[in-house]
């Protein structure tokens, strides 16, 4: 074969390779989601027109650039969906409670019809609906493996060993430790107040609140080494940083070894992560003789018939991960709006501080699990805190395989949204003063599929138990010490990050309750 023939030869054998992958990356960015779409439409579920290769993204980002533009401060309004979510607001009001949009081959069912998201959430078994994928590359370096983002059986296993860790026999034994932090939080503003002109103290309670959650956290997990636990955590958030914005062409690929900057900064990041969580589990287990979170988990994962080493140590460390993205920002940014509602509305104030003062009576050190149980005046105001500014935005799943929700035969890979807000707004489930801050409301329990702060079902949130108690010990240190009031600077100014935080920070005036420190 001549040399002309053999170059015409591979010339063509490119071009074969090239219309296949052609054919291929069109058959799964836009030939298999539009399959899935034209069955949601021959059903009656409607959406925006999606364009290749991106689906709706373009739509969601300028519609997230206007409302960017607007997003002002102003009266405190709760209902803060058409600054945070304008895009779903538009569609929802456009297409209904149920309707559909994509982000690149990615399918997404928006929920919020009440007899969908009662099966979401109480129907469906975990094995016909998972996690959503979406982001699951990305966030990779994040979770690994662990709780929050697996499915299927290898979720179960990590659940059944994770979840007697929550229990309350053992919250019961963490109650201490979280007297114990936020303690040093309240004498830290005790000491500011006392230096601050007028007796009265204005600042932002953001970073204390994540300190305080972290350092919570940090205890509980890391025992006796929670110092360099806390230093841990610092670089998970790092990491975090550097997998905030989706990987695109990953997610829809599913290719995540591509060594791109960023990709090469979050495995550098994680390799350290995971090499200083197992130094300090094996420290701190020789320490405290293994009665932290992290060495109960190594100890019933290296339990695991046939499970090796280096599974039980991933499972540590992506569970390490997990628990810290899970309970850090969300209780720290709870405490805040709490903080705000309570500013806004003294009486409430007054019932809680009334309550929390009688709690405290015997001192800080008496506070136990069943005292922080019988403080229903807090408890109703954390309930109403979540309603009106749930942490997690969305309860967010897929479709294992094709199955039935609330009447809509939804197929395998949808990933299904159900926007918190928009449920716990709902003057239907509520009342017509939803939008309003009514804590009383929840001394009756709410119907399950109204309230999901903590997600519902199987997935519900592990921790919240843990993170209730950790709000509540937190909040009646503070009340029985402090008067708090919102300080005029404050720019009511939601905005999603992680969670759903105030733009500016939560900005307060407090002034000591008994101001010339009589007992
Ligand atoms: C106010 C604080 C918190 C809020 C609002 C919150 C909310 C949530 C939500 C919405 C989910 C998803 C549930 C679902 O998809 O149905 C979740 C899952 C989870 N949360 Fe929390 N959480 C909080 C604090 C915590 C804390 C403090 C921890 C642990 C220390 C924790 C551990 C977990 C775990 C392990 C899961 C995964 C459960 C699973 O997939 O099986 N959370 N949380």
């Amino acid at each position: 074969m001549g040399v002309a023939t053999a170059v015409g030869v591979a010339a063509s054998l490119c071009c074969v390779g090239a219309c296949a992958l052609a054919l291929y990356l069109y058959r799964i960015l836009w030939l298999a989601p539009e399959r899935v779409r034209r069955a949601l439409r021959r059903q009656g579920v409607r959406g925006p027109p999606p364009s290749f290769p991106y689906g709706n993204l373009a739509d969601m980002r300028q519609a997230a650039a206007a409302a960017k533009r607007t997003r002002g401060a102003g009266d405190v309004v709760h209902d803060y969906r058409s600054a945070v979510f304008p895009f779903y607001e538009k569609w929802r009001n456009e297409y209904g409670p149920v309707f559909t949009y994509s982000v690149g081959n990615m399918v997404f069912l928006h929920a919020s019809d009440p007899a969908v998201v009662r099966d979401v959430c109480l129907s469906v078994s975990p094995d016909e609906l998972g996690k959503s994928t979406y982001m699951k590359v990305t966030h990779h370096p994040l979770f690994g493996d662990g709780i929050l983002k697996s499915n299927g059986d290898a979720w179960a296993r990590q659940r059944k060993l994770i979840a007697p860790e929550f229990f309350p026999d053992k919250i019961k034994g963490m109650v201490d430790l979280m007297v114990d932090s936020a303690r040093a939080l309240v004498r830290s503003w005790e000491a500011r107040v006392a230096e601050s002109d007028g007796g009265a103290l204005e600042l932002t309670v953001d970073d204390d609140f994540r300190t305080y959650s972290g350092d919570v956290i940090s205890r509980t997990c890391f025992g006796s080494s929670y110092v360099k636990g806390k230093r841990i955590f610092a670089m998970i958030r790092e990491l975090q940083k550097t997998v905030s914005s989706p990987n695109l062409l990953a997610e829809m690929t599913g290719l995540r070894f591509l060594p791109t900057r960023s990709n090469r900064e979050a495995w550098r990041l994680n390799r350290r992560v995971r090499r200083l969580i197992l130094d300090v589990v094996r420290e701190s287990g020789e320490a405290d003789g293994g009665s932290n979170l992290l060495n109960a988990m190594l100890r019933s994962g290296q339990a695991e018939a046939g499970v090796g080493v280096a599974a039980a140590e991933d499972f540590v460390v992506d569970n390490c991960k997990s628990i810290y993205f899970a309970g850090y920002e969300t209780t720290a940014v709870t405490a805040a709006w709490c903080m705000m509602l309570l500013a806004l509305h003294p009486e409430w104030q007054r019932r809680v501080r009334d309550e929390a003062t009688e709690a405290l009576a015997g001192g800080a050190a008496a506070l136990d699990l069943s005292s922080l149980q019988r403080m229903k005046q807090l408890t109703m105001v954390i309930q109403e805190t979540l309603r009106l500014y749930p942490a997690g935005s969305v309860v967010s799943r897929q479709a294992l395989r094709e199955l039935a929700l609330g009447g809509v035969r939804v197929p395998g890979g949808v990933n299904i949204y159900v926007p918190v807000s928009t449920v716990h707004l709902d003057a239907e489930l509520w009342g017509s003063d939803a939008r309003e801050f009514h804590p009383e409301r929840f001394a009756a329990r709410p119907q399950l599929h109204s309230y999901l702060p903590f997600g519902a079902g199987a997935r519900t949130c592990l921790g919240q138990g843990f993170a209730m108690a950790e709000l509540k010990v937190l909040l009646s240190l503070l009340l029985v010490g402090f008067e708090v009031a919102l300080s005029p600077d404050y720019l009511h100014s939601p905005v999603l990050r992680l969670t759903v935080e105030p733009e500016h920070g939560m900005r307060l005036v407090l002034r000591n309750v008994r101001p010339n420190g009589e007992p």
